[in-house]
């Protein structure tokens, strides 16, 4: 099971590979978890945003977290697994966070109860009974998607509870992780890409990043960079990464990610499900590999 400490570095959410017709295709994504195992990354997430969670049902997410456990341990990585378990219903978290535990994920990420829009001691709630479970719990939170912001001192409450291990940041801006930095809080991880090297500046112990799928050593090489005190490298290694990063988020990802890992010939297809829609012409010209 992960702990505080192994939350830094580079996860890549991954991205769920289908046939053309719309099927998992469960060979690209073991192809496409050793490429990113074997690249040195520090964690992979199963159905998170990029992983397309609203179209795929849990038990295609039971398919491929029994992939990835093959595929790593075929090639005896380490690499540790979190899951992504949050729905806008406590109760069905819950029993996706017990199956996720029992398939031997080693955390899940829970994302802000999105739609409903609960009330603040609600959310709080609803990380509780996640936590209960008993494996340890990635807080994420994620406004522009779900359609609520949980306020900084909610917040502190909620990454206070035993057995929340960190938060995932995609607030687009750095209020939040400033706060909790200044109060000493769990390690959080940039989850809005282009924020990547100013989250570090603040206090991020590093990066839950759809981008770091391509060419994850890139991102890597921005991380150890500024892990190792040499923070202006770091800054011109990532500078030269953001048009690459606007670019892939132009259109609604994972779009233009699938497309570009079908271009390295690591997944087969770029096929995504509906309502999601391949990447336009106009945007595959614009980002040469
Ligand atoms: O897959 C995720 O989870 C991610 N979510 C963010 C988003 O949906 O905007 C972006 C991040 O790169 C990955």
């Amino acid at each position: 099971m992960l702990t505080e400490q192994q939350i830094k570095g580079i996860y890549i959410p991954v991205i769920t590979p289908f046939t053309d017709d719309h099927e998992l295709d469960l060979s690209s994504f073991q192809n496409y978890i050793k490429v990113m195992a074997n690249s040195g990354i520090h964690g992979l997430v199963i159905n998170g945003t990029t992983g397309e969670s609203p179209t795929v049902t849990w038990d295609e997410v039971e398919q491929l977290v029994k992939a990835a456990k093959e595929t790593l341990s075929s090639i005896n990585s380490s690499v540790p697994i979190m899951v992504g378990t949050g729905t806008n219903d406590t109760a069905s978290t819950v029993a996706r966070t017990k199956k996720a535990a029992a398939l031997g994920a080693d955390a899940v990420l829970v994302v802000t109860p999105y739609y409903n829009r609960p009330t603040e001691e609600g959310i709080y709630e609803h990380f509780r009974m996640a936590a209960s479970v008993g494996i340890p719990v990635m807080v994420y939170e994620i406004p522009a998607r779900t359609g609520v912001r949980v306020s900084i001192e909610m917040m502190k409450k909620i990454m206070s509870i035993d057995g929340v291990i960190g938060l995932k940041d995609s607030t687009n801006n750095l209020d939040l992780m400033t706060e909790l930095v200044r109060c000493g809080s769990k390690p959080i991880l940039c989850g809005d890409d282009t924020f990547f090297y100013d989250m570090l500046t603040k206090g991020a112990a590093g990066g839950m990043m759809a981008s770091a799928s391509i060419n994850p050593e890139r991102f890597l090489e921005v991380y150890n960079r500024f892990a190792a005190g040499e923070k202006e490298e770091a800054y011109q290694l990532f500078t030269p990464l953001l048009p690459f990063i606007k670019n892939l988020f132009e259109e609604p990802a994972p779009a233009m990610l699938k497309h570009l890992l079908a271009k390295q010939g690591i997944i087969a297809s770029a096929q995504l499900r509906l309502p999601l829609m391949p990447a336009s012409e106009q945007l595959i010209a614009k980002i040469a590999l």
